[in-house]
């Protein structure tokens, strides 16, 4: 080991001096240094690994530099989102809970798990961007809403999807849930529907802290929801909740209130198994085009926000802080 103390200086003038480690220089000129990139994204990290590089490159007696990247293990919890059946607006309230989380403080990244039909980059106005990879980990596209996103729709074209067995499905969804998060503390995962392979690979390797279950209020929808609550359940992950969604619907022309789905459906199950409702999602025409339009109603400040807030309120409160 020889006199470290050049590279030293030459580094310890960097804004950034803090992340690195005491340099270390072996007798035949190899230098090596460990630079901690907590919380950095992608372009700052490899700006200081380049500055570090540079600045020893000036340095007498130093013939090649060993550089480490390292980062502190974000803890992450993963709140998936799940239904029994298609098409009762689980990836609805996947986009709208993300972004009402962020709006009470969460860091809230959103994984669109749903091979079969991902449309969170449509929600999320996010449609036709690609996700890129650093060091082979996919770097999450920031959305317009400061909510970060990974979607299988970035990863593959639907119709090759369709064709996945179950390991490559469940190989695509770590490389989403593994990706280059960051700050993110809450990932939020709208899963495909049912209890298939996403969820199983998801309840073994990639534990999350809890479940919310999406039903429309009818019978039939209830009892694929049940189905879905009772994998949880023996899973050991906690269910946090029902959310009833396309509930009472108020005809925008006449004002009238009907209940094509029926209302009260999703409440009276979640009471009869013991677990909490967390709330009602009117039918209401003013989402389905927002939604369609990318324009998730829990960013805006309408009445259409409201119920997402209060599901956000109620998720993160069974979740602790
Ligand atoms: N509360 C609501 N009011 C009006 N339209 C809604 C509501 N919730 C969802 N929708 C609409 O219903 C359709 C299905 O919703 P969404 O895609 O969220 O369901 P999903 O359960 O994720 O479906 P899939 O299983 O196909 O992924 C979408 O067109 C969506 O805009």
């Amino acid at each position: 080991m020889t006199d470290s103390a050049p590279i030293a200086a030459a580094l310890a003038s960097l804004p950034d001096a803090r992340r690195i480690a005491p340099p270390r220089v072996s007798a035949d000129g190899v230098a090596s240094v460990i630079l901690d990139v907590t919380g950095l994204d992608a372009a700052a990290r490899d700006a200081l690994e380049a500055e570090v590089r540079g600045r020893l490159a000036t340095v007498p007696g130093i013939c090649e530099v060993r550089l480490v990247q390292t980062a502190e293990k974000a803890e992450r919890r993963l709140i998936a989102i799940a239904s029994g059946k298609g098409g009762v607006g689980k990836s609805t309230l996947s986009a709208n809970l993300a972004i009402a989380l962020r709006r009470l403080g969460h860091r809230t990244g959103l994984v669109d798990a749903d091979i079969y039909g991902p449309s969170q980059p449509r929600l999320m106005a996010a449609d036709g961007e690609r996700a890129t990879a650093h060091d082979k980990q996919l770097l999450p596209i920031m959305t317009r809403y400061g909510v970060p996103m990974l979607s299988m729709g970035q990863l593959v074209a639907p119709e090759k999807a369709l064709a996945w067995r179950g390991s490559m499905a469940s190989g695509a969804f770590g490389q989403l849930v593994e990706g280059r998060w960051e700050h993110v503390d809450t990932l939020v995962v709208d899963l495909p529907p049912g209890t298939g392979d996403v969820q199983l690979s998801m309840i073994q390797k990639h534990r999350p802290a809890g479940a919310v279950i999406v039903s429309t209020p009818q019978d039939l929808a209830l009892i694929d929801a049940a189905r879905a609550i009772d994998l949880f359940n023996t899973a050991g992950v906690p269910v946090i909740g029902i959310v009833e969604n396309m509930a009472g619907y108020v005809c925008p022309h006449c004002g009238e209130a009907s209940d094509p789905f029926g209302q009260g459906g999703a409440e009276a199950e979640a009471a009869r198994l013991g677990i909490p409702f967390l709330g009602r999602v009117p039918l209401d025409i003013a989402i389905r085009r927002a939604s369609d339009a990318g324009e998730p109603p829990a960013a805006g400040d309408d009445k259409a926000a409201a119920p997402f807030l209060a599901i956000a309120q109620k998720v993160a409160k069974s979740l602790g802080k």
